[in-house]
């Protein structure tokens, strides 16, 4: 479980989340906002990549001010990852697995599920966007950590990968864990989510199922449901 009281985090002039308070257990949380509202710092936040100038965070009642050892409870999946470009797939799974130093899983059935074999000798420059996409989610799902935390998991994807994605978030929330997603893509985020929180204004300005949210906004549709929110607070 996530615990965050009071959450404050400014960069420069700019504030960005003003007191963020919520709990996290275990099922897909999906964490929304417009562009820039402070999704992936809030996710940084509970990585300990970014340091909150306000408020507390426990990951599974433990307060990770100082501790860097509860990383190795959470799987990430960066909205961009910045691996060396001039290494093979091969070796960056390798790299990985040396560099989390934790159980990983055989890797080779996710290799099948994205069809990643014929890539394994080629240098990551060389892979397409999608492709680099695939290799990132395998990076993710080859642990078995409680918590997942996947920034914008889709980017790229073609049809068949986003089904397979899909189905493995889906297996992962079967065992318990505490799943952290955030995208833009509405669809998506209908299909894998228990609940959803949408940030505004540094805030959180509703936390809930889709279907509260609906009623919420007298929206039948989610994706009008979250546009109605953004028009009628001139986001
Ligand atoms: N290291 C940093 N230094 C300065 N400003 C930053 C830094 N990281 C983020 N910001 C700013 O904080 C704000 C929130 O950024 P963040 O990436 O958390 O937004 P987001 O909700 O994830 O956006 P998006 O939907 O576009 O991915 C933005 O205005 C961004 O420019």
């Amino acid at each position: 479980m996530i615990q965050i009281e009071n959450l404050h985090k400014r960069f420069g002039e700019n504030q960005v989340l003003k007191g963020i308070d919520i709990q996290i257990k275990s099922g897909v949380l999906a964490i929304l906002g417009p562009n820039g509202s402070g999704k992936t710092t809030l996710n940084k936040c509970i990585l300990g990549m970014v340091f909150p100038d306000k408020g507390k965070i426990t990951v599974n009642q433990q307060d990770i001010n100082n501790r860097w050892n509860y990383r190795k409870e959470i799987d990430y999946l960066p909205q961009i990852a910045n691996f060396p470009n001039n290494i093979t797939v091969a070796e960056l799974i390798k790299m990985i697995k040396d560099l989390r130093n934790v159980k990983s899983k055989d890797e080779t059935h996710l290799l099948q599920l994205f069809k990643l074999q014929p890539f394994l000798n080629k240098k990551l420059n060389n892979l397409s966007g999608g492709t680099k996409q695939k290799v990132n989610l395998l990076l993710t799902f080859m642990f078995d950590s409680p918590i997942i935390i996947l920034d914008e998991p889709t980017t790229g994807l073609d049809p068949a990968a986003l089904i397979i994605l899909k189905k493995l978030i889906e297996e992962e929330k079967k065992k318990g864990k505490t799943i952290l997603v955030t995208s833009h893509i509405m669809s998506f985020v209908e299909e894998i989510s228990d609940e959803i929180m949408f940030i505004l204004e540094g805030k959180i300005y509703f936390k809930g199922t889709i279907s509260q949210l609906k009623n919420q906004t007298q929206q039948t549709n989610f994706e009008h449901a979250i546009a109605s929110i953004l028009i009628d607070n001139h986001a």
